[in-house]
């Protein structure tokens, strides 16, 4: 164990050009971890808060670095996130800003990784934890909050269940990226891409199904293994909440038709993986819908959840989803994001460890999926700051074997 001895921050780019809080930690014996904090942009009402980050530093340097710095020791992670929990004082990180805290608390990981000598995963996961690799999700086609002019539901997520190993997992998501790419060309839809790299279409949402349905026909052919798909609705976003209804460019639909919209699609398609189907309040209809088609799908709390125990604890009291979806930035360190997972196995949820859509080259998640034995990890297809976490995932498991 050895004290931390520095803390720096600084504002870097993220991956829509905006600034975003970086962290360097140096330990007494020369440990050294470096970490950025991502940034979501359909964000969930209940998230920790993320400040502008030239306040979230400031506030950072003058709470949280001196009940830091020579006074914890890099490596006891509950130490120091708890230090930064007392220096912020609110319960939602709104004084030094949830993108200050995640960064320090990732960086502090990997100091205390550096100075054991270990790679993140182990000094996160332990000796003693499994040897699965999760699946990865990977978003092709897109719309919502992270593209204009294209589909209403936010993500269309490639899942290669029947993969071998993670790198053909990696590479069957780049294939039906690319695939999709060849049937929009197909169609004569030219398009760009959403905040993740995703395609983004001005086309509607059923076109979008037929699209990727058969995108990942073809790359099963072509693999000889199994691949799904799933979605992220984003429901909130598309929620009126003075009407009481979901609105969709094509169609309004209330609660009891969301439902059953959703519950049909999984039925249609094999959907294994629906994300926020409904509003970040309505734990009823989640219950609802998790009874109706939870025993074929994960009907995964993003913006439901916001990776807070309190809220997981309310959605497992009344049967609403079975899944969980885990960003650290949504509740500001790796401690809460850790016994999120961990509340969540206990009762049987399954963990997805996500990115955001604003992103940097900070692979820390993929060591997190590794590290909790998570099932999933959601982090894009393509893409420099996406591949960063796929191509460790790549380095992570052909180290561990
Ligand atoms: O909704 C989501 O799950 C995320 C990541 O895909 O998007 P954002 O970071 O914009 O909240
Ligand atoms: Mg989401």
């Amino acid at each position: 164990m050895t004290l931390i001895t520095d803390i720096r921050l600084r504002r870097i780019l993220d991956s829509r050009g905006n600034p975003t809080v970086e962290a360097d930690v140096v330990t007494e014996s020369g440990g050294f971890g470096r970490a950025a904090a991502p940034s979501g942009a359909s964000t969930g009402e209940y998230e920790a808060v993320e400040r502008p980050p030239s306040e979230a530093i400031a506030a950072a340097r003058e709470r949280a670095v001196p009940r830091l710095v020579g006074e914890v020791y890099a490596g006891n992670q509950r130490d120091v996130d708890a230090a930064l929990h007392v220096a912020d004082g609110t319960d939602d990180f709104s004084e030094i800003g949830a993108n200050s805290a995640v960064a320090i608390s990732m960086a502090a990981a990997k100091a205390g990784a550096d100075v054991l000598g270990a790679p993140l995963f182990q000094h996160l996961g332990g000796t003693f934890r499994g040897d699965n690799f999760p699946i990865p999700l990977g978003n092709v086609v897109g719309g919502g909050e992270h593209a204009a002019d294209a589909t209403d539901i936010q993500e269309f997520l490639a899942a290669p269940v029947g993969a071998p190993s993670v790198e053909d997992a990696v590479f069957a998501n780049a294939a039906v990226h690319e695939a999709v790419a060849d049937l929009l060309e197909e169609r004569d839809l030219p398009c760009g891409k959403g905040d993740e790299g995703a395609w983004a279409p001005s086309i509607d949402d059923g076109e979008a199904f037929e699209i990727v349905d058969e995108a990942v026909s073809r790359v099963r052919d072509e693999v000889g293994f199994e691949i799904a798909f799933g979605l992220d609705v984003a429901g909130a976003e598309l929620y009126d909440a003075e009407s009481g209804t979901y609105e969709y460019s094509d169609a309004s639909r209330d609660t009891a038709e969301q439902i059953e919209y959703i519950a049909d699609l999984v039925r249609e398609y094999d959907l294994v993986y629906v994300e926020d189907p409904l509003d970040e309040d309505d734990y009823d209809a989640f219950a609802d819908l998790t009874d109706e088609v939870g025993d074929q799908t994960l009907i995964c709390g993003d913006d439901l959840f916001v990776t807070n125990t309190d809220r997981l604890v309310e959605g497992i009291d009344r049967g609403a989803a079975n899944s969980i979806l885990i960003k650290p930035n949504q509740i500001g360190t790796l401690t809460d994001a850790f016994d999120a997972i961990e509340l969540a196995t206990k009762n049987g949820y399954d963990s997805v460890v996500s990115h955001r859509s604003g992103e940097t080259e900070d692979a820390t998640i993929a060591h997190l999926a590794v590290a909790t034995d998570a099932p999933y990890i959601k982090t894009g297809a393509v893409g420099g700051e996406r591949t960063a976490k796929l191509n460790e995932l790549i380095r992570i498991a052909d180290d561990a074997t």
